[in-house]
């Protein structure tokens, strides 16, 4: 794929799509990210530039040049200058760490964070969130999807990342998260004195200024509590490293963990919802895992959290795994990846220069007919062990990314979607919304646009 780097400077840099000025492309992209990049696919092929603001970049699209961009991070392509934006919000933590040796132990630490016993033990105190959600919505009503998984998402990610004295601030802290989501832009100079950005800025001051006091009670006591904050205040190289330095990871992962997983979670019920056939034979396999209720134990309704038919956090419905797999690959929660070319790189016959981005783009990558039969239509059994399409090519399906930066939560993720989705279902009827959810891409990742009211009443 590579040459000499004396050749590069002689190719050419990969095409545009033509007539579109600095503003225009970058409005097109603001509107739709996806159908942006998806119209550049089409009439430019695998490789192609793009101009969002300031910033060009070249697209690979394919598990080929997937594996080429992943296997090059932290070699010719670079990270932390593209995670800039990510600096006002909590710092030079993980990813945005310009030096590779703290950036890689950072994200080590999350790595072996989200795993084994505790992943288990999170994923437990996400079915209690969810089933404590459940116990407040009554036999029957509606919600707006987003505002509803919203609040629960934040709640699971405040119990199990930050721990019980954050979770009792739950509502002084939700709309300080939802501030620094808003505040995210993947393109503008971080430090423009738009009022976004002044309500990042305090969101961020707030945030610290109430989980030092946690802190600093926490090493008071010598506590043991089994949240991620107790990891990260435990971890011998992050505490030398300093209180900021904490605090920051402390929020850059549950904000990363509860937007992203939200997201994806609102996608995959409502194309679950979406289809009624498929819905059917997720409710069976959900019923057979429900643990039964004891005799003469009071309606589901008004069940208290822990007890009754629950299904049991672990238990496996695969059925559902494949319908979530679904959702990350018609419906993946980040728009792009991006990498900096710290060298000109020379890729199939184009000159990618240096000071360009390098980007991969899930939604365009994912509905490639060589990978998956039929890419359009919404077919979950095609992770099923017979056909494993996701297997064809190891970046297939790249909906948490891949290589050393593939998102470290990715089992909690997965996890809590299957825990809230099994729950609701084995509580409810569910009626799929009225209309089809527009796309919002307001808080830094794809979301189904509110209003999206889902109606529920309690299953006979
Ligand atoms: C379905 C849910 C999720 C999806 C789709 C998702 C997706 C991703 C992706 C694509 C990346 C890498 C971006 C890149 O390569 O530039 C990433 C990074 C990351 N994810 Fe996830 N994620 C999810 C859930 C979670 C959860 C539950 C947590 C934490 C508990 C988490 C924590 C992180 C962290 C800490 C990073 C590194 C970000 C940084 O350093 O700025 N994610 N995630």
């Amino acid at each position: 794929m590579t040459a000499a780097p004396r050749d590069v400077d002689i190719l050419p840099t990969p095409p545009m799509l033509p007539g579109l000025s600095q503003t225009s492309s970058m409005l097109e992209w603001q509107q739709d990210h996806a159908g942006f990049f998806q119209r550049a696919y089409e009439q430019l092929g695998p490789v192609f530039g793009v101009q969002l603001g300031p910033q060009q970049g070249t697209v690979l699209v394919g598990p080929r040049y997937h594996e080429f961009f992943f296997k090059e991070v932290d070699n010719r392509l670079s990270v932390p200058e593209q995670y800039r934006f990510v600096v006002p919000m909590f710092g030079e933590v993980a990813l945005a760490a310009t030096d590779t040796a703290t950036r890689r132990r950072h994200v080590a630490l999350m790595q072996s964070a989200f795993q084994g016993r505790r992943l288990s033990r999170y994923t437990e105190q996400a079915a209690d969130e969810t089933e404590q959600w459940l116990d407040s919505l009554g036999a029957n009503g509606r919600f707006d999807l987003w505002n509803a998984l919203e609040g629960l998402a934040m709640r699971i990610a405040a119990s199990t990342l930050l721990g019980p004295e954050v979770r009792a601030r739950i509502d002084d802290f939700r709309p300080l998260l939802a501030d620094l989501a808003r505040g995210m832009d993947f393109v503008l100079p971080p430090d423009l004195p738009l009022p976004k950005f002044v309500r990042r800025d305090r969101a961020r001051r707030l945030l610290t200024e109430m989980i030092q006091p946690v802190l600093a009670e926490r090493r008071r006591r010598s506590d043991t509590s089994p949240d991620f904050l107790q990891t990260l205040i435990d971890d011998p190289g992050v505490g030398d490293e300093g209180d900021d330095v904490l605090v920051g990871m402390a929020l850059m992962t549950i904000f990363t963990g509860y937007i992203t997983t939200c997201a994806q979670l609102a996608w995959a019920l409502v194309l679950l919802l979406q289809h009624p056939a498929y819905l059917e034979s997720v409710i069976a396999e959900v019923d057979a895992a429900r643990t039964p209720a004891a005799p003469g134990s009071p309606p589901a309704s008004t069940r208290p959290a822990v007890g009754g038919d629950r299904v049991p956090p672990d238990a496996r419905l695969p059925r559902l795994e494949w319908a979530l797999k679904e959702a990350i690959r018609l419906r993946p929660v980040m728009s792009h990846y991006a990498r900096y070319n710290r060298t000109d790189i020379e890729l199939d016959g184009y000159r990618l220069p240096a000071g360009w981005l390098t980007m991969l783009c899930p939604s365009v990558a994912h509905r490639l007919p060589e990978l998956f039969t039929d890419p359009d239509r919404y077919d979950p059994e095609r992770f099923s062990p017979g056909r494993a399409e996701d297997r064809r090519h190891p970046y297939a399906l790249i909906g948490f990314s891949g290589g050393f930066y593939r998102c470290p939560g990715s089992a909690f993720g997965m996890n809590e979607m299957r825990v809230v989705i099994a729950s609701l279902l084995a509580r409810f009827d569910l009626v799929a919304p009225a209309v089809e959810p527009l796309p919002s891409f307001d808080m830094g990742v794809t979301r189904p646009t509110s209003p999206c009211i889902i109606e529920y009443r309690t299953r006979n």
